[in-house]
Parts: structure tokens; C-alpha cells; sequence
């Protein structure tokens, strides 16, 4: 791919924007549209994979699928959790987006297998850099990815996206936009912490359904410019998009830009 258009050789399936009327009621629905995503693959295949993201709505939808009755309809040993990107921190460090996960969500599973559960390696004796934590987790990435293929093809993939429409951590003007590979170590992240683990583009762009999760008015300008297929590199959530579909989960501030564009 390039980094200018945000899109390669790939079909890219339909993009279509949701509108919620606030964040608390976006966060059920996201959380409402997962279930019934997994339970809907699941009447027909085995496993799913769904790529989680941090992020104050991605906490707050995976809290409401702890919370929501059909929860236990899900077989849950059937499902698989990636992360889209992790911040370079340790185990159980409260800023990783695993552990708010775990809390908000994953240790209120019971029957869900630990090895399900596909963290972003931490820092450690054997992980000194993001680089490497990017290469140990493209490997485990391989282990899923069928035979032939050059990506797993997750079946949805959530993203929150930045006020400065940063998507996962490939951030406006890093250098990880341009990361060859399923991974990538970043360096020099404007939001802390500054090092971080995410997918590349080609990563993202491999899963089925991508679904972009954004609320409030600080978020309208980025909203606004993806929709508006700006480059990626001003605009990384411009190359959020799914093979089979793509879904801007918003809430009314989030869709709401009032600047002129030409
Ligand atoms: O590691 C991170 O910083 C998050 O994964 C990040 O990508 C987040 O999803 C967006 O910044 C949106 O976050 P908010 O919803 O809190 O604005």
C-alpha cells in the first residue's frame, strides 16, 4: 500500500456511518452490534476473531457486553481477542489497553480459554523493544492466518480513533505508517506513553468488518476528514476500512463538523 491514499489492490467492502444520539447509548450498541455479530458467525462457523481497542468507548462497549443479557448465548471457548495496538508498558499496568479490557470485560468470561486471548507482548527479559513485541505478535498472528494468506482475516476488527485521527497507534506523520509487515513497533507517539506495539495498515485492512468507534465534538474534525478520504498520513483513520464493511459507529457531536471544506 501507500501511505498517500491509505488503500492498495484490496476490494474494500461498503462504509457506512451509524449515528447515535450520545456516548452512553453509542457504547450499548457497539456492544448490542458485537454480540450479535459473533452470535450470527457463530450459527454457521467457528472460531471468531475480534481485534479489541482501547480507547474511553472501546472500554465503555466492552463493559456494556459484560453487562448485557444475551452475553451468555456467546460460546465463548469460540472466540478469539486480538488487540489493534498496546502501549509498550508491563503486565497489569493499569495504561495498558489489555488490562482495562481484562477489567472491563474479559475476566467477567468464565468459560473463555486464557490461550484465547492474544495480549500484545510487554516488556520483559526476553521483549526489550516494541520491535520486538511487534515480531513475537505477528508470529502468533501467522499461527491463526489460513494457509496462502497474508493476514488473518479477522472478523471485527474495533477502532477508536484520536482527535487528531490517529487510529490503533499509527499516528499522523509516524513513521509506522509506512510498516511493511502485520506489525509494528512505534516510537515517538504524541499520547503517551511514546512507545507503543500496533497493526500496520495492510493488518487492518485484512479484516472483514472494520468498525471505527468516536464520540464528542473534539473528534468531528477527524470524523469528518477520514469520511472525506483525506491521506493517511494527516488522516491515518481515512485507511480504516474492512474487506467486507466498514462501520463509523459515531455519536451526534462526533458527526457534526461545522468547518467549510472545498
Ligand atoms: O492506545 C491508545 O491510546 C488507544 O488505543 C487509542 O488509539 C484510542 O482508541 C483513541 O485515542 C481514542 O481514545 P478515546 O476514546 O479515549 O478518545
Amino acid at each position: 500500500m501507500t501511505a498517500d491514499t491509505g488503500t492498495d489492490a484490496r476490494a474494500h467492502g461498503a462504509r457506512l456511518v451509524v449515528v447515535h444520539p450520545d456516548a452512553g447509548v453509542l457504547a450499548e450498541a457497539v456492544a448490542a452490534r458485537l454480540l450479535t455479530r459473533i452470535l450470527d458467525i457463530q450459527s454457521v462457523r467457528t472460531p471468531v476473531h475480534v481485534v479489541l481497542t482501547g480507547g474511553t468507548v472501546g472500554i465503555r462497549s466492552l463493559a456494556a457486553v459484560a453487562a448485557h443479557p444475551v452475553r451468555d448465548a456467546v460460546d465463548w471457548t469460540g472466540v478469539h481477542f486480538w488487540w489493534g495496538d498496546e502501549r509498550f508498558l508491563p503486565t497489569g499496568d493499569p495504561e495498558r489497553n489489555e488490562t482495562q479490557a481484562r477489567e472491563a470485560l474479559l475476566d467477567h468470561l468464565p468459560t473463555l480459554p486464557p490461550q484465547n486471548v492474544h495480549a500484545m507482548p510487554a516488556p520483559g527479559d526476553a521483549v526489550g523493544t516494541p520491535e520486538v513485541s511487534a515480531a513475537l505478535y505477528a508470529d502468533e498472528l501467522s499461527r491463526f492466518t489460513p494457509d496462502g494468506g497474508a493476514h488473518l482475516p479477522f472478523d471485527v476488527l474495533l477502532l477508536g480513533m484520536g482527535p487528531d485521527g490517529h487510529v490503533a497507534s499509527l499516528f499522523p506523520e509516524n513513521a509506522a505508517l509506512d510498516a511493511d509487515g502485520a506489525t509494528t513497533g512505534v516510537h515517538d507517539s504524541p499520547k503517551p506513553p511514546p512507545e507503543r506495539v500496533s497493526l500496520t495498515f495492510s493488518a487492518i485492512q485484512a479484516a472483514q468488518e472494520v468498525w471505527v468507534v468516536a464520540a464528542g465534538a473534539e473528534k468531528a474534525p477527524a470524523v469528518a476528514s477520514a469520511l472525506a478520504g483525506d491521506p493517511v498520513t494527516t488522516t491515518p483513520a481515512a485507511g480504516a476500512l474492512g474487506t467486507q464493511r466498514t462501520l463509523w459507529l459515531v455519536d451526534l457531536a462526533a458527526s457534526q463538523h461545522h468547518a467549510l471544506r472545498h
